[in-house]
């Protein structure tokens, strides 16, 4: 029998970054959980052990550091591009490089009425993700936010799904709609603003999860990809997963009272998880783009 070395990457997954720029009274802060992963000709280094082609992942998360120390933190984005540059352009075996980030976002703390220079309060539990790749086609960059956690307590519908002798669900036209939402979007450049278009593509997810009403929590995710799409020229396509979090009329008959959506019970499973992935028709491919180390981003 013979065996292939079918596919292989390695990197040092999850190096926890706080950068500080203290230049003055007003500091600033970025928090990020990072992640490289080194692509290229080590198949020795599984094959026969040797590791001569090896950038140590003790290494990857120096320079992870290092950078931060250098270059700063713009953003998540900007970072991730910085290290996998480095990486596949500095580093002779590396031909590809894929940098993940996930970002924990901390609010200035507000003390005496206004913004503390150097106080935070943690935002949660949403959290911004970057994820770079690298490599000899071109560079990829995909954003996205994760946990972003919505509910609307009316505006949202299910009703004329198919039935058959297992389908118990009863038709609604007014119920609690909740997700946690996990959004990845790939620009088609990496001549972007990504500080500027983070908020932008946040502000139409939420606005269209909320304004739209909803027929299906499908229908949700399309309208919110769409208006991305509409919105952000420089991103070509976008994945959504959208946990469906259940919130059930609790029976207060037994009680002689009525429940007309005002008593839930919040189940945390099962629960449905819709997902769609919506593109331009003329989008750039992807190469790597969406080939996963961590998979945190
Ligand atoms: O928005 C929904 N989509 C479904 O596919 C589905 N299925 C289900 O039981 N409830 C819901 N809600």
């Amino acid at each position: 029998m013979t065996y292939l070395l079918t596919d292989h990457q390695y990197g040092k997954a999850e190096t926890r970054l706080v950068r500080v720029i203290r230049d003055a009274a007003r500091h600033e802060l970025r928090d990020l959980n990072v992640t490289t992963a080194m692509r290229g000709a080590f198949d020795d280094a599984y094959l026969t052990g040797d590791q001569s082609a090896v950038l140590p992942t003790d290494t990857q998360k120096n320079t992870v550091y290092a950078f931060a120390k250098k270059h700063g933190v713009a953003s998540p984005e900007a970072f991730g591009l910085a290290l996998a540059r480095h990486f596949v352009h500095d580093v002779a075996p590396i031909d590809g490089a894929r940098i993940e980030l996930e970002e924990y976002a901390w609010d200035r703390a507000i003390a005496g009425g206004r913004e503390h220079d150097h106080t935070w309060v943690r935002r949660g539990p949403e959290v911004r993700t970057a994820a770079v790749t690298v490599d000899a086609t071109g560079e990829y960059v995909i954003g996205g936010v994760k946990d972003l956690v919505l509910l609307k307590s009316t505006g949202s519908e299910f009703a004329g799904f198919l039935s058959d002798e297992y389908t118990t669900l009863p038709e609604t036209h007014d119920r609690v709609m909740a997700t946690a939402v996990i959004a990845k979007w790939r620009f088609s450049t990496v001549d972007v603003d990504w500080d500027a278009v983070f908020p932008v593509i946040r502000a139409h997810l939420i606005e269209q999860f909320a304004t739209l009403q909803s027929l299906a929590l499908q229908q949700t995710l399309w309208h919110m990809g769409t208006a991305v799409l509409d919105a952000v020229p420089e991103i070509c396509e976008i994945r959504l997963k959208a946990p469906n979090k259940h919130h059930f009329v609790v029976d207060l008959a037994p009680f002689s009272m009525e429940n007309p959506n005002e008593v839930f019970y919040a189940a945390d499973r099962p629960y449905g998880l819709i997902e769609a992935t919506i593109a331009r028709d003329d989008a750039p491919p992807a190469g790597d783009a969406w080939k996963f180390s961590a998979g945190l981003a």
